[in-house]
């Protein structure tokens, strides 16, 4: 490890895009800081989530939009060799020399390797090199996959999200456990590319995070794919058939398949950092204060950003926390001041009141803060999407909105879209909800006819103005 500075301002441990937002800020700062990757830099995100999974969707959705449109001559069918040479591009091939150049170019020092605490404002990197920060430790090393505890699961061919976002041939058959984010957009992804899949759901609705209508309108997208989806069930045991799994369910009933997709949700990577050496437990998410000052630890130096927080586990919201992370170590280092005041400069309100998120299936899934009315004063307003821009748009469209109103107030505190192509009515909300938008002044936010967008017009309506 020549070459490595002796001490730096600032250690990342973890270049995912968290990792990276952190490094950036601390440099444009003014600040020097050293990035800790042990794998790929662009993390998970960019080599096996969002990227990928985003790249396998993309050509369903355009397909099903296409089919939708009346007088589009001629719809052709996925060639699944292209779908895969596209993603392939996306994710760089798996190399990240770009991102190394990017964050060389940004002034970051890269260090190849894992990284642990050690002591006080200091990280061990694999091979022993030493590294002391100034300032801060800041750790952003993301999140690895549950795996549940099911009887044979070592014995047959499991997909975790990285092979289901990396493979490029098309199993005959895949069962997907789990029905969460991964679940449903892994399972249509699949069976849009040619696999027959069979989505085990232990709940008795998909995205529990989400209203119940969501739900159920991708589970209607995924049965009209051909996949089955089946609620309620509980994988029992797995067994080996074929170079395939047979598995179990509850209830004595299985199903044979060429592939087994564990999608079964996330936790903080924290095992294998050292933190049994700054008194803190391994394995349990870092739980920080809305500057990502990591609880439990005394003089100021270790803070957190991304999934590796258990906050709000999407790239966004990750790279947000990285933002906010970066700039206060940058003002603590100056001596400033930092307020902790909801929505001050340096703290990560959003978090608390505004997360956002898409499900990239059709119909998508588009929300931001609370799905359902949490506070007394709360009111949800549920319209169908039924506006002539959605009908222009596709063919029968079929979508629903609503808005969580706070009635005290009145103001918007969160909204969720289900139906082709809504993800891009999300920021909208998110500007209503975060600016606090009084609704007598949204009703001057008139929408362009005629777009999806009028579906706010009939909600304002609805809700009484
Ligand atoms: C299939 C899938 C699809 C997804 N799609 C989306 C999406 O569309 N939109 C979205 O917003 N979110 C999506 N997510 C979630 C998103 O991937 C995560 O929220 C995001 O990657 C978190 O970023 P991070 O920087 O916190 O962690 P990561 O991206 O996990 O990066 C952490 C990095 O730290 C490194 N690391 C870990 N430990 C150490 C160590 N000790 N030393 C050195 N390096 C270490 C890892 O190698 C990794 O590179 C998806 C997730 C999955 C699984
Ligand atoms: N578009 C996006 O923003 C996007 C896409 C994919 C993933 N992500 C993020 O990645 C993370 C991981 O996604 P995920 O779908 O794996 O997690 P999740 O928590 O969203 O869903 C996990 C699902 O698995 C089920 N489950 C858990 N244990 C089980 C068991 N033992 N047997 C059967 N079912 C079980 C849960 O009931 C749930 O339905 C999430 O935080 C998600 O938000 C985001």
């Amino acid at each position: 490890m020549d070459g490595l500075p002796e001490t730096v301002d600032v250690v990342v441990i973890g270049g995912g895009p968290a990792g990276e937002n952190v490094a950036a800020r601390v440099v444009r700062g003014g600040l020097s800081a050293a990035l800790v990757e042990h794998e790929r830099l662009g993390g998970e995100c960019s080599y096996w989530a969002c990227i990928p999974s985003k790249a396998l969707l993309r050509p369903g959705n355009a397909l099903a939009a296409a089919r939708r449109v009346p007088g589009v001559a001629s719809v052709g069918r996925i060639d699944e060799h292209a779908v895969f040479a596209r993603r392939d591009k996306f994710v760089s091939e798996w190399d990240d020399g770009g991102q190394v150049a990017w964050a060389e170019g940004a002034g970051v020092t890269v260090v190849r390797g894992r990284g642990r605490l050690s002591g006080e404002r200091e990280v061990t990197v694999d091979g022993g090199a030493v590294l002391r920060a100034n300032h801060a430790v800041v750790v952003c090393t993301g999140s690895v996959p549950v795996i549940p505890n099911v009887e044979g699961l070592a014995d047959v061919p499991v997909w975790t999200s990285r092979d289901a976002t990396s493979a490029s041939w098309v199993p005959e058959s895949l069962a997907v456990v789990g029905g969460g984010v991964v679940g449903v957009e892994m399972a249509q992804a699949w069976a849009r590319l040619g696999s027959r899949v069979d989505l085990l759901v232990r709940d008795d609705r998909l995205l529990t995070r989400m209203p119940r209508f969501a739900g159920e309108a991708v589970a209607e997208g995924l049965r009209a794919d051909g996949v089955r989806v089946r609620f309620g069930v509980e994988v029992r045991r797995t067994s080996a058939v074929d170079g395939g799994a047979r598995v179990e369910l509850d209830g004595g009933e299985a199903v044979t398949v060429e592939r087994l997709l564990v999608a079964t949700g996330r936790r903080p990577a924290t095992s294998d950092l050292g933190l049994e050496r700054v008194g803190l437990t391994p394995g349990r998410p870092l739980e920080v204060d809305d500057t990502g000052l990591v609880s439990g630890v005394d003089g100021r130096w270790l803070y957190a950003a991304g999934d590796v927080t258990g906050r709000a586990p999407v790239t966004h919201q990750g790279k947000y926390e990285a933002r906010v992370v970066g700039d206060v170590v940058v003002a603590r280092a100056r001596g400033e001041r930092v307020s902790l005041k909801p929505w001050a400069r340096y703290a990560m309100t959003a978090d608390h009141h505004a997360v956002t998120q898409v499900v990239f299936t059709d119909p998508e899934v588009a929300s931001v803060g609370p799905a359902e009315p949490a506070e007394p004063s709360h009111r949800a307003v549920d319209l169908p999407i039924d506006v002539a821009g959605a009908s222009l748009h596709a063919e029968g469209y079929e979508g629903r909105a609503r808005l969580v109103v706070d009635t005290d107030r009145e103001v918007v505190v969160g909204a969720t879209f289900v139906g082709q192509d809504v993800a891009e009515l999300l920021h909208a909300a998110t500007i209503a909800v975060v600016g606090e938008v009084p609704l007598r002044r949204l009703w001057h936010a008139v929408p362009a006819f005629p777009t999806i967008s009028e579906v706010w017009l009939r909600l304002l309506e609805e809700y009484g103005l």
